[in-house]
């Protein structure tokens, strides 16, 4: 992997001046949704499961018998709502296993519904992964990150994209600019930690934003305690770091005896450059061994999170999403949101449940002061306001019938519905040992 020096980081200002490398029908949509940037654009409300790049467009079925405000009022409703959710899905199930799934008209209570058809008969699809990783212009594919070279993005780019040219970018922002102004090929964003928890910036900018989660890469975060040549852990009078590092490295700070001042700054591997750069001998910044080597620092402790599996999630960002497949372990990313009614998270939950479809992930965002724009059918927009945002890891493909249904369900029960990715898991094994 090749990284630009740390003095091309790009910041939103030179994103601003910098024209577009590529003339591209893009651009010009990017204009026009920027001019209304006032609105969360949210124009996929059609059907999810098509939207999400399902290549057979069939009517959404109708399988629920939720209605709102109708379920729900004592306990026992509500038992018998599960259990009718319940049935449908296993006579669901037995009605595709009876037809091998060809056809895909099922009875469900009664009635006849359109079951979307199983792509499973169908001849599998190409993927990105199957093609040349090289992107369109012929180079290497340019993977933008926040932060500057040494930071552990950085490092999640590198294991992304073992062959990328990584692109220092000032802001998480601005990595979302690198992409859509065609600068970069893909973004790489630390979404959660395993001790620090998310990074809920990046989970607004998703929305924000009209990229597609294409990858996901887990990295060991091992931190080191960086400080000039010659300077002792008795001369720091300050640490300064990331504050998810800052946060990560809490106890074992305190345990070293350093009761002193910390500061967050943008990214881990920037407080060593500032260290470096400003001749810092009483300030030691928490970073990777990298940026010891790349900013000539000296590692003080090495190891230094609470937790040795401190593991960093990270999501890679792309114009264009990817053609899911069954035959690996796929996740998929949503984002929804409800008008009031009652126990519609139970009902949004339960239609992964009742098939089986595990979640890994469920976090919700406050979204009060930014309306929504939703458009119609007959593609009319109107400004929405929620109150939450929530978004959703499940372990399914888009490809799979099961998360099909699960959506179309969904959808039902929701005002407002994005899916954000559909993707390869990470599986790597990883241990509590060295690895940045
Ligand atoms: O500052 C960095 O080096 C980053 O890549 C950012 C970041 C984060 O945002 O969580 C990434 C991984 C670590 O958890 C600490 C910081």
């Amino acid at each position: 992997m090749q990284s630009l020096a740390p003095s091309s980081t790009i910041s939103i200002k030179s994103i601003m001046r910098t024209p577009s490398p590529l003339p591209n029908p893009h651009r010009l949509a990017f204009t026009v949704q920027s001019a209304a940037s006032r609105f969360d654009s949210a124009s996929n409300t059609t059907n999810p499961a098509v939207s999400a790049a399902a290549p057979v467009p069939v009517p959404v079925p109708s399988t629920n018998n939720f209605t709102s405000g109708g379920v729900g009022k004592s306990r026992t409703d509500w038992q018998s709502s599960c259990a009718i959710l319940a049935s449908k899905v296993v006579s669901q199930q037995q009605n595709t296993e009876k037809t091998g799934g060809a056809d895909n008209i099922t009875v469900v209570n009664g009635h006849k519904t359109l079951d979307l058809v199983p792509i499973d008969n169908l001849p599998k699809p190409l993927t990105i992964t199957d093609l040349s990783p090289a992107p369109m212009h012929g180079a290497q594919i340019r993977v933008a990150y926040q932060g500057v070279p040494g930071a552990y993005s950085e490092a999640a780019a590198g294991k992304a994209y073992p062959q990328c040219e990584a692109i220092p970018c000032d802001q998480f922002e601005v990595a979302f600019q690198a992409v859509e102004l065609w600068i970069a090929d893909r973004a790489v964003l630390p979404v959660e930690n395993s001790l620090g928890g998310s990074i809920h910036r990046n989970y607004d900018l998703l929305l924000r934003h009209r990229l597609h989660i294409v990858g996901e890469v887990q990295l060991p975060v091992h931190h080191c305690l960086l400080a000039l040549p010659g300077v002792r852990k008795e001369y720091i009078n300050r640490v300064i770091s990331h504050p998810q590092a800052l946060a990560q490295c809490e106890l074992t700070l305190t345990k070293l005896g350093l009761h002193v001042t910390r500061e967050a700054v943008d990214d881990t591997a920037g407080a060593a450059e500032f260290v470096a750069a400003n001749n810092l001998r009483d300030t030691a910044a928490i970073a990777s061994a990298r940026a010891a080597d790349l900013y000539n620092l000296n590692i003080l402790a090495d190891g230094i999170q609470d937790d040795s599996s401190n593991i960093t999630r990270f999501v890679m960002l792309a114009r264009e999403p990817i053609i899911p497949r069954n035959d690996r372990p796929f996740k998929t990313s949503i984002v929804f949101a409800h008008d009031k009614g009652t126990s519609v998270l139970f009902k949004v939950l339960s239609a992964f449940a009742f098939r089986n479809i595990s979640l890994t992930k469920i976090e919700s965002r406050p979204h009060r002061n930014r309306p929504i724009r939703l458009v119609d059918d007959a593609n009319v927009g109107t400004a929405k306001h929620f109150e939450y945002m929530f978004y959703v890891d499940f372990e399914a493909s888009m490809a799979d019938v099961r998360a099909q249904n699960a959506l179309a369900e969904v959808q039902e029960f929701t005002s407002f519905l994005r899916v954000l990715g559909s993707y390869p898991m990470d599986m790597t094994p990883w241990s509590p040992s060295r690895e940045d």
